[in-house]
């Protein structure tokens, strides 16, 4: 029978023996229990194939790793800290979800849901911009998929509509949790900051924290004012998501990054003409400089921008609207 704890998984082969008696082999999945097929795409320190699960014809994606590369870019506690933070989210329809990870001489390799719609990146590239429906719709999805991680003391740090991938029915599946923090108190650190001085997971958490900043149009104030992220940081870039699905591009950009990071900590930004009111003050409730006085994910779920969104189970089931 094939039975699978997070992260190793295993699958346990009945056999038996010469003596009559019943012996159990444990097998990790390994490379060739997959046929490999296209590349769906490739990162600074990967290469993500899709590929079938030769047992169970099970389609998935795997993010493969070359070892020599990721220990001579010094990313060995990036790609420990990803497979540390998947293990932890396993039960929600937003985020990726990792089934195994295992490794050859050359590489190691995650076996991930495949997320076959792309990017929302891509999608909002081809429509310039989204309607107030589809926008509700996706931003009602990456909040719910948002408060679960923070549920589960994860700090994603990086959210933007590149890692914001679409599965084939077009649902959000939230990816890239090699720059999360891990909280060692999930309960604490909502807005309060912490990192050097605060609850950081280890010591390497520390000086990666102090060494990691997140993409600059949605880094929050914060994090370039004292170099430490809290749960906010999380909304704070959610609120950019949002004015980016309407608007068609981030509050925050400027003519190189030093610039974008002064528009941010001056809090400079305007909406364009025909922006949605309602939007608008969802948007100015969370891009706000000090975290503490962002508004709060149960706030925002009760906000009139998502008036008839129904959270839970429902919002996952219910057909992503076509994108117009
Ligand atoms: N689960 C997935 N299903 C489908 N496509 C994926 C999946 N994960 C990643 N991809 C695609 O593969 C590409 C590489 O992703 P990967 O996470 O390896 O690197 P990245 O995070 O995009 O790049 P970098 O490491 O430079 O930040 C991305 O463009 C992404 O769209
Ligand atoms: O089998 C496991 O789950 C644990 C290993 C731990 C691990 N072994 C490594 C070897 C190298 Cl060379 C680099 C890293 Cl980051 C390594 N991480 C592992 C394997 C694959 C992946 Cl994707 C992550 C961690």
């Amino acid at each position: 029978e094939e039975w699978s704890e997070r992260g190793a998984a295993v699958s346990a082969k009945q056999e038996v023996d010469a003596s009559g008696h019943t012996q159990t082999r444990l097998m990790k999945k390994g490379v060739k229990d997959f046929n490999f097929g296209r590349t769906l795409g490739e990162g600074s320190y990967s290469t993500v194939l899709a590929a079938t699960d030769r047992q169970t014809l099970k389609e998935y994606a795997i993010k493969v790793l070359d070892k020599r590369h990721i220990i001579k870019e010094k990313k060995v506690k990036y790609v420990n800290i990803e497979r540390d933070t998947l293990n932890r989210l396993t039960e929600h329809p937003g985020i990726v979800r990792l089934y195994y990870t295992f490794q050859d001489e050359r590489s190691l390799y995650f076996v991930l849901d495949l997320a076959s719609g792309g990017e929302l990146l891509g999608v909002l590239k081809k429509m310039g911009s989204f309607d107030v429906e589809c926008t509700r719709f996706y931003g009602a999805e990456i909040l719910d998929s948002v408060a679960y991680l923070h549920s589960r003391g994860i700090i994603h740090r990086d959210l933007k509509p590149e890692n914001v991938l679409l599965d084939r029915d077009m649902h959000v599946k939230i990816t890239d949790f090699g720059t999360a923090k891990i909280l060692a108190d999930p309960q604490r650190s909502g807005s309060g900051n912490h990192g050097a001085a605060g609850d950081p997971i280890d010591g390497a958490e520390t000086d990666r924290a102090m060494s990691f900043v997140g993409t600059a149009e949605y880094v929050s104030p914060e994090l370039l004012r004292d170099k430490n992220a809290c749960k906010a940081s999380d909304l704070w870039a959610f609120g950019c998501i949002i004015y980016q699905l309407l608007a068609g591009r981030p509050p925050f950009k400027a003519a190189n990054e030093y610039l974008t990071f002064q528009k941010i900590l001056a809090l400079e930004y305007t909406f364009p003409d025909g922006f949605p009111e309602v939007a608008r003050d969802l948007v100015e409730r969370l891009l706000v400089l000090e975290p503490a006085n962002r508004l709060p994910i149960e706030h925002i779920r009760n906000h009139r921008f998502f008036e008839g969104v129904q959270w839970g189970k429902g919002l996952w089931r219910q057909k992503a609207p076509r994108l117009k």
